[in-house]
């Protein structure tokens, strides 16, 4: 039984990692996705998991949120096994996939009253909650549109909120930032540094550097299925300029053909 901590806005919260991933691998055919990582990532923490195309991010967070089955490995969310507690594990986070898959048909309200009776909240909980979240996302003039006519930044939106509803302990998102306009991305920030200031954690794989720099305080660099670096943001960003500049340098980037070799290119002659 993992130990029992309060949090700032005094909720009981485990103080247990967040994530504790031991000896984690995962083969597709041929291609090792994820080359046996290890990885602990403290509670109450905003982290960013950030690496190159191919890098083994998405392999790894559906690994760790159940959706992926590892070949080998061990890995606990919130002090409690994936595999062998997994209905435990899935009350205590909310997910945004890759790829969001969500019932077309329904309307962005049905979805989260859906989803809301789905994770064993009372009915006028769920609509509270609903009418709340649809609003602070800016998507309330929007709610009784079926998902199929969402935009993919309202897909995100609706995704984040269904994600939500029940207050996870762990939240993990896939990219959330992708796609959604600056004023959308502003409001998607201040949800989640909400959620984060009040002893939950966010992890959040993403390509955007300054996005992770300005917003996480623990970063965890893939790269070839293997974890480069992980740590508090300062001990990972080193004594480089940037994020950028010191992820360029731990995944092997610097001193790349920037396309020089193309120099055919410029749209002048062909
Ligand atoms: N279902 C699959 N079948 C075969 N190969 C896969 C599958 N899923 C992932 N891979 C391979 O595993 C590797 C890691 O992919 P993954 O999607 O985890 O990377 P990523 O870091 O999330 O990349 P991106 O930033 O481009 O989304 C890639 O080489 C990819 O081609």
């Amino acid at each position: 039984m993992p130990d029992q901590t309060v949090d700032r806005a005094g909720g009981a919260r485990t103080a247990s990692p967040a994530v504790h991933v031991e000896g984690l691998w995962k083969r597709f055919g041929e291609q090792i996705a994820v080359a046996g990582i290890d990885l602990t990532l403290p509670a109450g923490s905003f982290i960013g998991l950030v690496g190159p195309n191919g890098a083994g991010k998405t392999t790894t967070l559906s690994m760790v949120t159940g959706l992926l089955r590892p070949d080998q490995g061990r890995v606990q969310v919130a002090g409690h096994d994936v595999w062998h507690d997994p209905v435990e594990v899935k009350s205590r986070i909310g997910v945004l996939p890759e790829g969001l898959r969500l019932f077309e048909r329904l309307s962005g309200r049905e979805l989260l009253a859906y989803n809301g009776r789905l994770r064993g909240l009372p009915g006028d909980e769920v609509d509270k909650r609903a009418g709340q979240l649809l609003d602070v996302l800016d998507l309330a003039g929007a709610q009784h549109k079926l998902v199929v006519d969402y935009s993919t930044g309202m897909r995100k939106k609706i995704g984040l909120a269904a994600a939500l509803l029940h207050n996870p302990e762990v939240l993990f998102l896939d990219e959330p930032f992708e796609g959604v306009d600056p004023v959308s991305a502003q409001t998607i920030r201040g949800v989640l540094e909400r959620y984060t200031a009040s002893g939950a954690t966010v992890v959040f794989s993403s390509h955007v550097m300054e996005l992770v720099e300005s917003l996480c305080d623990w970063v965890a660099v893939m790269a070839a299925g293997t974890i480069r670096a992980q740590g508090p943001l300062a001990e990972v960003r080193g004594a480089a300029p940037s994020l950028q500049a010191a992820f360029l340098e731990l995944v092997g980037a610097q001193g790349r053909d920037n396309g020089e070799s193309l120099d055919w290119l410029g749209g002048g002659a062909r």
